[in-house]
């Protein structure tokens, strides 16, 4: 059961979301699927998968192995989906990921793979259940995960680039699409505590990574399902070719405020003392 939203909300919804088999995919699949909808997960491995589709006690997730970077593999996927339930109501692209190394270290095969992941395997299922679900039947609504912030994370040139076409393709798409009543955006989150954050990168990236936030703390990772469910819902039908921040306000500045050099003995930011003007000093009134 939802703890934010209501029983049957999303009643008779069909939606794929890539990646369901860990992470903010199987949250957001999860949290999808109590809402009434049925939800088809895909992912590389069948294992993570069927341990997502397990966990929803109304059995409706199914578990479908899909590699997004294969255009046979999505075909198969997505017209296995519409051969099943006729439709597609929601697509939530959230398979993604990359590693973090200096710039200089990448090599062009390391650059492809990244590219080729989250640009290029976002684009095919883009495309895919666009053409065989959501423009025959006039409607639908996808949803890209992508990163902040949006002016880059070091040690990620080839991730920051990604996502940056791919918030930009959410935009383009919106325009283009709107025709067919198509909404797409982006969900940009910050850092959310899942197990492959918390695992693979190093360490003391990852234990300083809440004082990097203004809210200093990690996301949750039902704070990006919270989303997904609120724009899969009527509330969402005039959102379309956004980027949303879901980040605790780390797009804005990498910590917290006031910065310890900035601050009074009592840790209040520093503000410059009230000029009062005296009346010989009030400009005379325009005109
Ligand atoms: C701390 C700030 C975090 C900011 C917020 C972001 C958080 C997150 O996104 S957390 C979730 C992340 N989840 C993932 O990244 C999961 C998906 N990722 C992957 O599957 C891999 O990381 C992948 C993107 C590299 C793709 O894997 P795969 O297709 O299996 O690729 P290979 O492992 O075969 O590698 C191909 C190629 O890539 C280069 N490479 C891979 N890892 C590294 C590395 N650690 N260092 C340098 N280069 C790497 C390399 O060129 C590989 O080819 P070979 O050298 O021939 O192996
Ligand atoms: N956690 C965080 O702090 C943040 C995460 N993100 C992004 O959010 C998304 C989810 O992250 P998170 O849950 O933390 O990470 P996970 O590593 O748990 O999720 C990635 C998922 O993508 C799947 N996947 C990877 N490659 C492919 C592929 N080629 N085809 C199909 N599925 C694939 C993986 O399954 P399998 O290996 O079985 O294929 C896995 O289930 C990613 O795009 C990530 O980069 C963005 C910002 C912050």
């Amino acid at each position: 059961m939802s703890q934010v939203f209501r029983e049957g909300l999303l009643d008779g919804q069909v939606c794929i979301v890539t990646g369901g088999g860990s992470g903010l995919g199987r949250v957001t699949a999860l949290e999808l699927a109590s809402l009434g909808a049925q939800v088809i997960v895909c992912g590389r491995r069948e294992e993570p998968l069927q341990e997502t589709a397990a966990l929803a006690p109304a059995g409706n997730v199914r578990a479908a192995t899909c590699d997004i970077r294969e255009e046979d593999q999505v075909d198969a996927f997505v017209d296995g989906v519409v051969a099943e339930h006729g439709r597609i109501d929601l697509l939530v692209n959230n398979a993604g990921g990359q590693f973090m190394v200096p710039a200089e270290s990448i090599t062009p095969k390391g650059f492809r793979t990244v590219i080729r992941l989250n640009v290029e395997g976002t684009w095919l299922m883009t495309h895919a259940v666009a053409t065989k679900a959501m423009i025959p039947q006039r409607g639908g609504k996808i949803l890209s995960v992508t990163l902040t912030p949006h002016n880059g994370l070091p040690g990620m040139v080839h991730s920051c680039a990604a996502r940056a076409a791919v918030d930009n393709m959410m935009k383009v798409l919106a325009v283009e699409w709107a025709r067919f009543d198509i909404k797409l955006n982006a969900i940009a989150a910050g850092m959310f505590g899942t197990d492959t954050f918390l695992t693979k990168y190093p360490k003391p990236i990852v234990d300083g990574a809440a004082a990097t936030v203004p809210l200093q703390r990690l996301g949750r990772p039902e704070e990006i399902a919270w989303l997904v469910a609120h724009l899969a819902s009527p509330a969402g039908d005039y959102t379309t070719g956004s980027v949303i921040d879901v980040d605790g306000g780390r797009n804005n500045y990498l910590g917290t405020w006031p910065p310890g050099h900035e601050s009074d003995d009592a840790g209040n930011p520093l503000a410059e003392a009230r000029r009062h003007l005296r009346t010989d000093e009030v400009p005379p009134r325009a005109g």
